[in-house]
């Protein structure tokens, strides 16, 4: 099922609009995730996608029909919440099958498909058990399979990982990420842990200030921030951000003028600052002082001071010991320019939605 939103508005006191201008599409069979800081919409957006709550202006379309006045009842959504919200008398196979018995399907029928689903979500030797005597893992994947029990229009999640241990959350991404394709469902996860959007979605909507800052897919997001939120928000180490006045005259000839003379931030990845270019194209070449170098596991950072800034990289392990500045190349990727309004203005590759 495909999700459209035109021009949705969402105010909880009739006065400030929590949420305003939304306008995206989730393509049929995709998995989106909802990102962004705690406050910045997300479960708002799930809720009116839902039918949980009505959008103060703006239309919502599944498929091609208007469902802004239906109820969650009629837009026949799957939901699965951090909770799980399993019945606790019920066995795991009686859980699956209860929203099915709801629904009068007769019984022979509804176990049936409940050992499909419990197959599905591979928890078919728990099937006895209940809720109390399964691991967090297992009562997310019964929750899941009685979301699909009714063959859903859409599969919502709640930040349903946020229970799990460290472990099992990267089990449980991997896992929803395969029920997702088997099924094919349409499937719309909330989340405020970047890695685990980065991981599983076709698309991340990165939600905050009651906005959308960008819709797309994961590649986008870190190698076209469509501004200096995104940018920040998405990748680990954090990405360099400088005042551009810092770095203008190391610019200059490569970024045009017009640009240059509008450029308030200057946002670099710390992987795009390396010693040898190795053929890549560059933008600039710093005199740099090195700072303190960092070792963890396989990861080695290095500090620059540079011009009054100091600027992290993780491509400078071969840096010769005992050398206090040097030459250092900063890579087209991930070199990017925002302006006063925090709009990429410089950088990126072409958007692909
Ligand atoms: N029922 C409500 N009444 C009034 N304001 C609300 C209500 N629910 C949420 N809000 C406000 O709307 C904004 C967005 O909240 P929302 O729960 O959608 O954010 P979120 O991104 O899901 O945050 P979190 O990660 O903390 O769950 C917040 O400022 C929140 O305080």
């Amino acid at each position: 099922m495909k999700v459209t939103f035109k021009d949705v508005a969402l105010s909880y006191d009739g006065k400030v609009n929590t949420l305003e201008g939304l306008n995206f599409e989730i393509p049929d069979g995709a998995l989106v995730s909802l990102l962004g800081p705690s406050g910045g919409g997300k479960s708002t957006t799930l809720n009116m996608i839902s039918g949980l709550l009505a959008p103060t202006a703006g239309k919502i379309y599944f498929d091609d029909q208007d469902v802004t006045k239906q109820s969650a009842l009629a837009r026949k959504v799957g939901m699965v919440f951090q909770n799980y919200a399993l019945y606790p008398h019920l066995s795991v196979l009686d859980n699956i099958a209860f929203p099915l018995k709801m629904a009068r399907v007769k019984k022979a029928e509804r176990y049936k498909r409940a050992r499909e689903l419990a197959t599905l979500v591979h928890v078919d030797d728990q099937l006895d058990k209940k809720p109390g005597d399964l691991s967090g893992g297992q009562q997310q994947r019964v929750a899941i399979a009685r979301a699909l029990a009714k063959s859903p229009s859409l599969l919502l999640l709640d930040e349903p990982l946020s229970n799990l241990d460290a472990r099992l959350r990267i089990e449980m991404r991997e896992e929803i990420r395969r029920i997702q394709s088997e099924t094919g469902v349409t499937t719309i996860f909330v989340t405020h842990d970047q890695d685990e959007a980065l991981h599983i979605s076709d698309h991340i909507m990165v939600l905050a200030d009651a906005h959308i800052q960008q819709f797309a897919t994961p590649h986008t997001l870190y190698a076209s921030p469509a501004n200096e939120f995104v940018a920040k928000f998405i990748g680990s180490p954090v990405i360099n951000m400088i005042k551009a006045d810092t770095m203008k005259a190391d610019l200059a000839g490569v970024v045009p003028d017009e640009i240059l003379q509008k450029a308030e931030t200057i946002g670099i990845r710390s992987e795009s600052i390396v010693l040898h270019d190795l053929g890549r194209k560059i933008v600039a070449t710093l005199h740099a002082e090195i700072g303190a170098a960092h070792q963890f596991g396989r990861e080695a950072t290095a500090t620059l001071n540079y011009n009054g800034e100091t600027l992290l990289s993780t491509e400078l392990s071969s840096m010769p010991t005992g050398t206090k500045t040097g030459d250092f190349s900063i890579l087209a990727t991930g070199f990017f320019l925002f302006d006063h309004d925090g709009k990429l203005i410089f950088g990126g590759e072409s958007h692909d939605e």
